[in-house]
């Protein structure tokens, strides 16, 4: 039934594409209060948020001319969010959802009131954004010489450790309408952090937590400002919030509290993978307390075998004593064991084994390529050097997600609104049929250029200008682009007749800086890649979007992700090197890899590539549950 635009009582409404939702879950969906929802992997938390969406969206619940934010931490899975609303609702409500992530969101409001913060904390409007590591705070403390006298000591900057510099000293508090006089030789170091990424020579150099900072500060002393943002929606949600980091919960705080939205926060506890990037200890405690919320849990596990699920509860009580069993909705598929650790005597033989395992499971179970997912702790780049040639014996694509193409990540380039617009373009070109691909593009130009739905002459006349552009560009690329400067010159024509402005105009994010252009150069350079393992558009098309492609992805990257099978490869010291440093994070991490399979997952382990006596702890679990250890090539 496809979704209609007439409004449901809310009495009548029921959940639309899943047979139930555990009353928990309903329970959230129509509640009318704040709530924070405690859940373990595959209970649902996501699709109770892509529920509640469509549960207020059609019954008026979330009254029009308000609008519903979505916050997550990954651009997939802000995508993801908004895909199964848009499946689920008519194109009017699903597009009263703005689902983001925390960066952009912060990045858009310095992009667009970024000109009302105080002077002093101004950044010049074509800003770049950076990106530091630890070890570029480390560098910045030992360039900087020493602090007045009056104010502290070399010695006392040099024993200042990096992290905390990062956490405490530049991003651990709101930033003060005025910067601070220094007090001593941290905020001396920070104030000049501070002022030599806004006001320098070459222009400003802002971080997302820098653009976190700004943009709390913007609204802050912007009442009017902060009122409207917060007026526009009625309702916030909040995925994955056990990562959120002080400066995100601080603009959430900012904008929301003692507002009329309704906040409704999800997470895990035990997937807090992201302490390192300076995510809050505990922030389901704070935002219960600020926003007086009521916590409710769920119990079921959507995802996971009954036999996965009754492993992920060993490893889930190592993290938090007190997890209780959830019960599994699914049945397990999968003959022989639903989890083991394959040893190997060679990273050879071990890609060449895995490769023959996963064409076989294909096979057996009707499966595709991206039912599977390779996961790695680090350095996917040297996994992918031996796995893509085993793969491809069998004629099966690898796709390193976190591989850079120009300055962009593979897994962001593909979930950029331009990607998506210029492959829809360059299909519609260049298909026989293209019927779909047709309404799409008409539909996404007449949202860039304001046209109406029920303006029927500017529909037409801009139909006609598509299928003109689109003749013109079949006449020119009858086949898949066999240079670099060819595709640059197709991304640039078809960017052009979408425009340059038009985008700029709808997503905030195209209009600082030359960001736009780094996205077009990445499309472009992906496009090429494509291009010369294709001998038509058709397949060129598939393989820029990798949809017939093998992911390999870090652990981080699969938050929130599932899949049929995963495979971790290299469970040994060589990639958990950092084990000791914090073993919650690196057991939360464990969890998170392992939660993501529905019917299998396999470890390997190779001696050459270290020992396993660091990450003992992670084999007992596993040995503990029951999960055997057998040699396999
Ligand atoms: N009520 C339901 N009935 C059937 N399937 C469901 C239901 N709720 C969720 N699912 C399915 O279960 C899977 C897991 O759901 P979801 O991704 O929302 O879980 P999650 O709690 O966000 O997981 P995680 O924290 O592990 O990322 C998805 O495939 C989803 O479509």
């Amino acid at each position: 039934m496809s979704p209609h635009r007439r409004r449901i009582r809310a009495e009548e409404w029921v959940p639309i594409g899943v047979n139930a939702l555990e009353d928990n879950a309903l329970d959230v969906v129509r509640s009318t209060d704040n709530r924070s929802v405690i859940a373990g992997p595959g209970a649902g938390k996501t699709e109770l948020l892509a529920q509640r969406a469509a549960f207020l969206l059609q019954t008026g619940n979330s009254p029009r001319p308000q609008r519903i934010l979505a916050i997550s931490f990954k651009r997939d899975a802000a995508a993801n969010l908004a895909a199964r609303v848009r499946k689920r609702c008519h194109p009017e409500h699903a597009g009263r959802l703005d689902s983001m992530t925390f960066d952009a969101f912060a990045k858009a409001i310095v992009d667009r009131f970024g000109q009302a913060l105080p002077k002093d904390w101004r950044p010049q409007p074509n800003y770049e954004l950076i990106f530091p590591f630890e070890r570029d705070y480390r560098d910045y403390l030992s360039s900087i010489g020493a602090p007045p006298a009056q104010v502290g000591t070399r010695a006392q900057l040099m024993a200042i450790h990096a992290k905390t510099f990062e956490r405490k000293h530049l991003f651990g508090a709101p930033l003060p309408e005025k910067p601070h006089v220094p007090a001593n030789a941290a905020q001396w170091a920070a104030d000049r952090y501070w002022r030599s990424s806004i006001e320098s020579s070459s222009g400003s150099f802002l971080s997302f937590p820098m653009l976190g900072r700004l943009a709390e500060l913007v609204l802050r002393v912007n009442p009017v400002v902060r009122e409207a943002l917060a007026l526009t929606y009625s309702h916030l949600f909040l995925d994955e919030f056990q990562d959120t980091t002080q400066i995100q919960y601080d603009l959430v705080k900012t904008i929301f509290l003692g507002s009329s939205a309704i906040v409704t926060a999800v997470g895990d506890n035990k997937q807090q993978i992201m302490r390192w990037a300076m995510a809050m200890d505990d922030p389901f405690a704070e935002f219960e307390r600020d926003f007086a919320a009521k916590r409710t849990p769920l119990f079921h596990n959507y995802r996971s075998s009954p036999d996965l699920v009754r492993i992920q509860h060993v490893l889930a009580q190592a993290l938090d004593a007190q997890a209780v069993k959830p019960v599994s909705k699914t049945t397990g598929t999968v003959s022989g064991d639903s989890c083991a650790v394959w040893e190997f005597s060679t990273p050879n033989v071990e890609s060449n084994v895995l490769a023959a395992f996963i064409v076989a499971q294909m096979k057996d179970h009707g499966l595709g390529p991206r039912d599977f997912v390779l996961l790695v702790r680090q350095s996917a780049k040297n996994y992918a050097a031996l796995l893509a040639p085993a793969l491809a014996n069998y004629n099966l694509l690898l796709r390193n997600e976190a591989a850079e193409i120009g300055k962009v990540k593979l897994q962001e380039l593909l979930s950029e609104e331009l990607s998506e617009l210029v492959v829809r373009f360059i299909h519609l070109a260049t298909s026989e049929r293209a019927g779909r691909s047709w309404s799409e593009c008409q539909e996404a130009l007449a949202h860039l250029r304001g046209i109406l739905s029920d303006d029927d002459a500017a529909r037409s006349r801009l139909g006609h200008e598509i299928n003109d552009f689109c003749a013109g560009l079949r006449v020119k690329y009858p086949a898949p682009v066999s240079t670099e400067v060819e595709a640059i010159a197709l991304v640039d024509e078809v960017l052009n007749f979408i425009g340059r402005k038009d985008l700029a105009a709808s997503y905030p994010a195209y209009r600082q800086g030359d960001w736009i252009d780094k996205v077009a150069e990445a499309i472009a350079l992906h496009m090429y890649e494509s291009c010369t393992k294709a001998t038509d558009w058709a397949t060129a098309l598939n393989i820029y979007e990798g949809s017939d492609a093998l992911p390999l992805m870090t652990i981080h990257k699969s938050k929130g992700l599932e899949y049929h099978t995963v495979i971790f490869v290299g469970l040994d010291d060589g990639a958990w090197w950092s084990f000791d440093n914090d073993k919650i994070e690196a057991t939360a991490g464990f969890f998170v890899a392992f939660t993501r399979a529905k019917q299998r997952v396999l470890f390997t382990y190779c001696a050459k590539r270290g020992a396993r006596k660091k990450i003992d702890p992670l084999y007992k679990l596993l040995q503990q549950a029951g999960v055997s250890v057998v040699p396999a090539g």
